[in-house]
């Protein structure tokens, strides 16, 4: 009979590594959607306007974490339609209904997270900003 395997405990060193090379792995994922999706240039480019609108309002703490949260909410949500995409692409090349209704809803998501976001920069900017205008 096969004698049963012991696992080998892992060396501390190449799980760090490994956890390294994943980190690699998720970095060249958001560069190489930044790379192929205009989509992301604009969310990138609104993230540096509501970071530069929130240090010119003086955000408390808490409208700190919402803005983040929005604004990671809707980097998160474009990044997972970017990989649906790349998914459909690869396993559906040619016309068809389910995978136009996979990236309909994933685009869906995008949108949903995109409005929840623009409520929480209303909510947030909208009174200083209506202040500012003497409005
Ligand atoms: N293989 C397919 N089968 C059926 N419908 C598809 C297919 N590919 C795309 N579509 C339809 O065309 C729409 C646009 O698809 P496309 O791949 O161009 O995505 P997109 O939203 O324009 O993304 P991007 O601008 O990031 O490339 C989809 O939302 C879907 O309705």
């Amino acid at each position: 009979m096969a004698e049963p395997q012991v696992p080998t405990p892992r060396q501390p060193s190449s799980l760090l590594r490994r956890r390294a090379a994943s980190f690699g792995y998720a970095f060249r994922g958001v560069w190489a959607s930044l790379r192929t999706e205009v989509h992301l240039w604009f969310h990138a480019a609104a993230t540096v306007v509501v970071v530069g609108l929130g240090l010119y309002c003086g955000l408390a703490r808490w409208e700190w974490v919402a803005v983040a949260l929005a604004v990671g909410a809707v980097w998160c949500a474009e990044l997972v339609n970017t990989a649906i995409e790349a998914v459909v692409n690869l396993v559906s090349p040619e016309y068809h209904p389910l995978a136009g209704r996979a990236k309909d809803v994933a685009a869906g998501a995008v949108l949903v997270m995109a409005l929840a976001a623009l409520a929480v920069g209303l909510l947030i900017f909208g009174p200083r900003l209506w202040a500012e205008l003497g409005w």
